[in-house]
């Protein structure tokens, strides 16, 4: 099925992996709350508050599922006064288990993970994506800000189709930084947690302080690397995901 538009898709498991987290968390922690990609398609309000949250993503990487593309994740994020305690993607074909807890460092199958040291952009590679909108004005954007960010040059520019792969393709130190407009809490809550524990740096694409709920982010190895970055970015901003009529 869609959602918001003919390319947002959701299937009958990412509803059902949405339903089974949050029937199963809520049996050990009935007074905690919930912010889930599909709960709120469904009409739940999205917004984070100081109380203890969890963050799901059911499918990080639907369309992937869809056409079999063989990288999907799920993402599921803890938080508390609106700063993320743990952080949870589980690749689900690589058979990846990536965990992070908020001053404990970050792992992939129990092995630490560290950022790459890269810090000459010219030779790194950078991880972005083209995202679900297909608004002329929008998709202009991006290309603008993709073909700025080519040409510095860099080795080279992927995307995994999904944002909490992506981003735990730069705690693994396999890409240097992963930039996206466009993306939702719960695509970024966990990974933003296992970047930064994995001694990497987060930052809004103008260059400010990562705000979870702003869908904007620049996830980087080092601050040198995502501020070069957010000079090649043109930012723009979608509706944001608190904002009552984003849909
Ligand atoms: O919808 P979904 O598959 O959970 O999540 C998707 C992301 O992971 C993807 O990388 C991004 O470009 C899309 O905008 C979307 O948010
Ligand atoms: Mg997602
Ligand atoms: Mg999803």
């Amino acid at each position: 099925m869609t959602k918001s538009s003919s390319v947002d898709l959701v299937t009958q498991t990412d509803q059902k992996v949405e339903q089974l987290i949050i029937q199963s968390v809520k049996e050990k922690f009935p007074t905690h709350r919930f912010i889930g990609e599909e709960s709120v398609a469904a009409g739940e309000s999205c917004v984070l508050t100081d109380a203890p949250t969890w963050i799901i993503d059911p499918i990080d990487g639907t369309t992937n599922f869809v056409h079999a593309f063989p990288f999907v994740a799920v993402s599921i994020g803890f938080s508390v006064n609106k700063q993320v305690e743990f952080g949870v993607v589980f690749s689900c074909l690589e058979d990846k288990m990536f965990t992070a807890r908020r001053g404990k460092g970050a792992f992939c199958n129990g092995e630490p993970l560290q950022v790459s040291d890269q810090e000459d952009i010219k030779q790194s590679i950078i991880a972005t994506e083209f995202g679900s909108s297909r608004d002329p004005d929008a998709v202009d954007r991006i290309f603008s800000s993709l073909r700025n960010v080519l040409c510095i040059p860099v080795h080279g520019v992927r995307g995994a189709g999904t944002a909490a792969i992506n981003m735990c393709l730069v705690a693994s130190g396999c890409v240097e930084a992963y930039y996206e407009i466009g993306i939702h809490v719960w695509d970024i809550a966990a990974g933003s947690l296992i970047v930064s524990e994995a001694g990497g740096v987060l930052m809004d694409v103008d260059g400010g302080p990562l705000d979870l709920m702003s869908r904007r982010i620049v996830a980087a190895n080092s601050r040198t690397i995502a501020e070069r970055i957010v000079r090649e970015i043109d930012a723009f901003g979608p509706p944001r995901d608190d904002e009552p009529l984003r849909r």
